[in-house]
């Protein structure tokens, strides 16, 4: 397995804790209720920006701890999840919950989702 890209650093994440590993576990276990972090590639980003979303992907999300155990600074990286050919789009999954993005008239918000793949759930969100 390969390290591809690092996303984003976590360094201006609002309310993280420092952290143990048994920290970090917890705030995994949390993470599917309430999310506590949003990267935001609007304003600075790296080339990652441009990777889409697919139902079938290649590449899977990791949040890492290198030199330390500061969940506010975790790195947010993408790994291979298989041997992937040369020129082959890379993609991950961006996990939305259907019917979990609000437009500010408090609506559900639905974006369709062009991944192609077998088994596509046709929404992104
Ligand atoms: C991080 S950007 C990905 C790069 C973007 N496609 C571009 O050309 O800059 C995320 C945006 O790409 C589009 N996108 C990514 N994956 C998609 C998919 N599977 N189906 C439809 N739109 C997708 C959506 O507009 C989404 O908000």
């Amino acid at each position: 397995m390969f390290l591809i890209f690092l996303i984003h650093d976590q360094r201006r994440s609002r309310d993280a804790s420092s952290g143990t590993a048994d920290q970090v576990e917890k705030h995994d276990e949390q993470k599917s209720e309430v999310p506590e972090f949003c990267i935001d590639a609007g304003s600075a980003g790296n080339i990652a920006r441009f990777i889409n979303h697919s139902c079938e992907p290649n590449l899977f999300v990791q949040c890492v701890l290198s030199s330390h155990q500061d969940i506010k600074l975790a790195r947010v990286v993408l790994f291979a999840a298989d041997n992937i050919p040369p020129l082959q789009e890379l993609t991950y999954d961006y996990g939305y919950a259907l019917d979990s993005v609000f437009g500010p008239d408090g609506k559900v918000k639905r974006m369709p989702c062009y991944c192609g793949a077998a088994d596509c759930t046709k929404r992104l969100f």
